[in-house]
């Protein structure tokens, strides 16, 4: 009995072959029972599809606003990957400072205002980082940038720590710091003073080498081939990470054949310096390693902790806690020193102001010190401004959510990325009012006196704010004031820069290239 109608319905679901030997009446209602059939079948499906839309929108889930996307991929289409801030800056326009993006299985909550991106991140809730297959691929479940829970717990007050220990923003990195000024000022301005050329790579090796000498103990030539090389995979990374970023919301993408996804490509920029700098020194390091002594550098701290707890800090860790150090620290520092040196050159005015505060200060003869900062209200709102206006670091690093919280009114689901558009804050007319002109006053008083501001966040804020923060403002610091005291730095005549970025470096984001000429003072 239970079965019969099944056995009756049998011939529905053959081919025509299955209504042979009937009659051309029986023939033409099954035809027509096939036919109802499978438009029962499309109704059911349109209706689930129609459901499923008016149900997204008039569902009461108390989501924030936010631009609708095509099904299944959202808006991952429409961001410009490679600065996403742009995308989201247009849309916190029309949907206000806390909207709602999604791209393929990813929701993104996307804060504009800096009372909620402080409420967001000093918070318990939005502390973690995205996970995606592809971050495997590039060791992202390991490290401090992209880990959650206890491996970035432990991992960063164990970092932070040890940094700390080796003099970041003490004296002894401050030493190694006056030495890659030296020899950024001897090597490539010296030879060059009264005539144009542009700011190279040196920059940058100069500033890995300060995080060089704190990792692994030891200092390179500002013209060393090797670390130049690493460098330039590093931007090829970035280039090619674009898409990369891309896949890591749609994860299927990556299923698509190896000339679209260039996947293995990736894989073999990300390893370049793995295998050409940091396997080497972590090998040299472990063979003379004294695991119970006083510590070298951060890879010897690193190895100790290994021998107590091995299960947690694998090899593939500490690689990747170093890689992190390198990807996050020495780009971010070099890129706003072009910045500086840019708004230097296009605004005379502030940079006569900024040499004047260096002569009462520090003088001519003596180099500056960390202690000078505190007497020099102008160079420091310079830096502010500076930060402020370039925005190297956008949208910073998106948090994730661990479980829904309220914020701003709205609901904030679980597993949402939490992104801090600092973009959006630092170009907001009602917080810094002009917000196109370069004008480092707007953060000093009537009397002079530096007068910070809160919406200026450009490390950003709370449990996961930048662990090179106090490391970066000494070098920032003490490379626009020992350059500035030495030198007078302008465009080539004729030139002008409208401050616009290099279109073809993504994510971090730097001047577009100029010439400068530097003038010895004295
Ligand atoms: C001007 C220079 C720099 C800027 C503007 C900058 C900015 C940032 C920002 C916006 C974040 C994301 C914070 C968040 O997730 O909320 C970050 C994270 C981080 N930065 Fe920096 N950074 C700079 C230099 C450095 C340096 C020199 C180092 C290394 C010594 C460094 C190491 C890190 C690390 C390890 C993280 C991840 C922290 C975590 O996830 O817990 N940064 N930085």
């Amino acid at each position: 009995m239970k079965f019969s109608g099944l056995a009756r319905s049998t011939p529905l679901h053959c081919c025509d072959g299955g209504l042979q030997g009937r009659s051309p009446s029986q023939r033409g209602a099954q035809r027509v029972s096939l036919g109802f059939v499978m438009f029962v079948a499309l109704l059911i499906v349109t209706l689930s599809v129609l459901a499923a839309a008016v149900y997204s929108v008039f569902k009461k889930d108390n989501h924030p606003p936010g631009p609708r996307g095509l099904p299944l991929i959202g808006q991952a289409l429409s961001i410009d990957w490679g600065h996403q801030d742009r995308s989201f800056t247009e849309w916190s326009r029309r949907y206000g400072p806390i909207l709602k993006v999604t791209a393929g299985w990813e929701t993104m909550i996307v804060l504009s205002d800096p009372d909620l991106i402080r409420e967001a991140f000093n918070g318990p809730m939005a502390v973690a980082r995205q996970s995606s297959p592809g971050f495997e691929l590039i060791y992202a479940d390991k490290g401090m940038v992209f880990t959650s829970g206890e491996i970035w717990h432990q991992t960063r007050r164990f970092t932070l720590f040890h940094l700390r220990n080796f003099g970041m923003g003490r004296s002894r990195s401050v030493e190694i710091i006056h030495d890659q000024i030296k020899e950024f000022m001897e090597e490539v301005l010296e030879p060059n003073k009264g005539q144009p050329r542009s700011v190279d790579h040196s920059l940058n090796i100069a500033i890995l080498n300060i995080l060089w000498a704190l990792v692994a103990g030891e200092i390179v030539s500002i013209k060393d081939a090797k670390l130049l090389k690493i460098i330039e995979k590093q931007e090829e990374f970035f280039k090619e990470a674009r898409l990369f970023f891309l896949m890591a919301n749609v994860p299927g993408l990556m299923l698509l054949p190896e000339w679209i996804t260039g996947i293995n490509k990736i894989r073999a920029i990300f390893h370049y310096p793995i295998d050409q700098l940091l396997l080497p020194a972590l090998e040299s390091h472990r063979r003379t390693v004294d695991l119970t002594g006083e510590p070298r550098d951060y890879i010897d701290c690193l190895l100790q902790e290994q021998s107590r707890q091995p299960e947690l800090f694998t090899d593939r860790h500490l690689l990747r806690c170093i890689l992190d150090l390198f990807t996050a620290g020495f780009d971010t520092t070099a890129s706003t020193l072009r910045w500086a040196f840019c708004f230097l050159c296009g605004h005379q005015e502030v940079q006569q102001r900024l040499h004047d505060e260096i002569l009462r200060v520090i003088g001519r003869e003596r180099p500056p010190e960390l202690a000078d900062k505190a007497s020099m209200p102008y160079t420091e709102a310079f830096l502010m401004e500076t930060q402020r206006l370039s925005n190297i670091a956008g949208i910073g690093v998106a948090h994730v959510s661990t479980a829904e919280f309220q914020l701003g009114g709205y609901t904030v689901p679980r597993g949402a990325q939490v992104i801090s558009n600092l973009t959006a804050v630092h170009l907001d007319g009602r917080l810094f009012p002009e917000p196109q002109r370069f004008r480092p006053e707007r953060f000093l008083d009537e009397r002079g006196q530096l007068r910070p501001s809160r919406a200026l966040m450009p490390f950003s804020v709370g449990k996961r704010s930048c662990l090179g923060e106090t490391l970066a403002r000494t070098e920032l610091f003490l490379f626009v004031t020992s350059v500035v005291q030495r030198y007078r730095l302008r465009f080539p005549d004729g030139f002008q820069h409208d401050f616009a970025i290099n279109e073809s470096k993504p994510f971090v984001k730097e001047p577009s290239p100029y010439q400068l000429i530097p003038e010895r003072r004295w």
